[in-house]
């Protein structure tokens, strides 16, 4: 049964040495293999305490009142944020999760960095809380969102080296890049929420126990998800036999995912693996960071020996087209239209 590596990425911060080299072949083999890995000891990690979650994850006390100041378009009309902000729970979508997508613009006053377009709505503002209603919280956001950069841009890097190529070739397409900090509460589902949660859709059956799902199966868009999940058990990722195999949670250790763009920009040396979460018996909590390059990025095919060329894509275009097909994100794809015409 193929296991879940988890990594010391300490050398990745430090000048080329055999134990760089060693992590990078360890993260290659993980990005190409299970498609998941856990990291640990990193600049930064001590954000990643039950305390330091915990801080990010107050957010979730707000009354109701507030947390409704902060939606988005598609589920509250009045607003004009329609991609960053907070999204309800569905009772009737098979994720059952409530939460907050924050934008760059929280860790960086700057109001037009590099590649940023004002009429863009992957570059608006993220509507935030008020200090006062939540004091402190904005400065650890901002902090947590700055730490999972740095990470970030490690990982880059070494999967650069890994794949045999410059290891700044990726630096100028993430240089004011748009990742997304996602705080997500599952609560318990309610059982009279009148959706039907026998069928195949809404429960698997896990070590011999049925289990709902609460986080619909799915590959991550971007380039590398950094997910801290909060102590409490469910995520599971699909291994390339097909089985289900469980992600668990430790602290002060990340568990990281390859998504669809690197598969894509790799030719498939990268896997963007399924995952899906299945209820825990208590309230679960995850902060995902999803690392992503500039929104005017133009992916091309990389220099990959027998790799397949593609038709290069602005990033923007080919995130709004991936990120609207998720629940969170109906009805808003009319929004924008692609910034480059697709050649015919
Ligand atoms: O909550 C989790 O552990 C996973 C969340 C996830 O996969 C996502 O938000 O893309
Ligand atoms: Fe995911």
């Amino acid at each position: 049964m193929a296991d879940i590596d988890t990594i010391a990425i300490a050398p990745l911060f430090g000048p080329p040495s055999p134990a760089r080299d060693q992590t990078d072949l360890r993260i290659m083999a993980a990005a190409s293999g299970v498609g998941f890995m856990a990291i640990r000891d990193f600049p930064g990690d001590d954000r990643l305490t039950p305390q330091n979650r915990a801080r990010l994850l107050a957010i979730f006390a707000l009354p109701e009142t507030e947390k409704e100041k902060l939606l988005r378009w598609n589920f509250d009309r009045t607003k004009q944020n329609v991609y960053r902000g907070w999204f309800p729970l569905q009772p009737t979508a098979v994720s059952y999760k409530e939460g907050i997508d924050m934008g760059p613009d929280i860790a960086d006053a700057r109001t037009a960095p590099i590649g940023f377009d004002a009429s863009d709505p992957l570059c608006e503002p993220t509507p935030l809380p008020l200090e006062s209603a939540l004091p402190g919280w904005r400065q650890a956001a901002a902090g947590y969102y700055k730490a999972m950069e740095t990470v970030g841009n490690a990982l880059l890097r070494s999967v650069a080296r890994g794949l045999g190529l410059a290891e700044t070739i990726f630096d100028a397409d993430f240089e004011g890049g748009i990742s997304t900090l996602r705080l997500i509460r599952y609560p318990l589902r309610d059982a009279s929420s009148g959706v039907d949660l026998s069928g195949p859709d809404f429960s698997v059956l896990h070590k011999g126990e049925t289990r709902t799902i609460i986080g619909r199966e799915h590959a991550d868009s971007g380039f590398v998800t950094l997910l801290a999940q909060d102590g409490v058990e469910g995520l599971q990722a699909r291994t390339l036999a097909g089985e289900w195999i469980d992600v668990p949670p430790a602290d002060n250790t990340l568990a990281v995912n390859f998504g669809q763009l690197l598969e894509r920009w790799t030719a498939g040396r990268m896997r963007a693996t399924r995952h899906r979460v299945i209820a825990p018996k208590q309230t679960r909590f995850s902060i995902p960071f999803f690392y992503e390059p500039r929104v005017d990025a133009e992916i091309a095919p990389l220099p990959l020996e027998g790799a397949d060329p593609f038709e290069p894509f602005l990033y923007g275009d080919y995130l709004w087209d991936t990120a609207t097909k998720f629940v969170e994100m109906s009805g808003v794809r009319h929004l924008r239209e692609p910034r480059r015409a697709k050649a015919s």
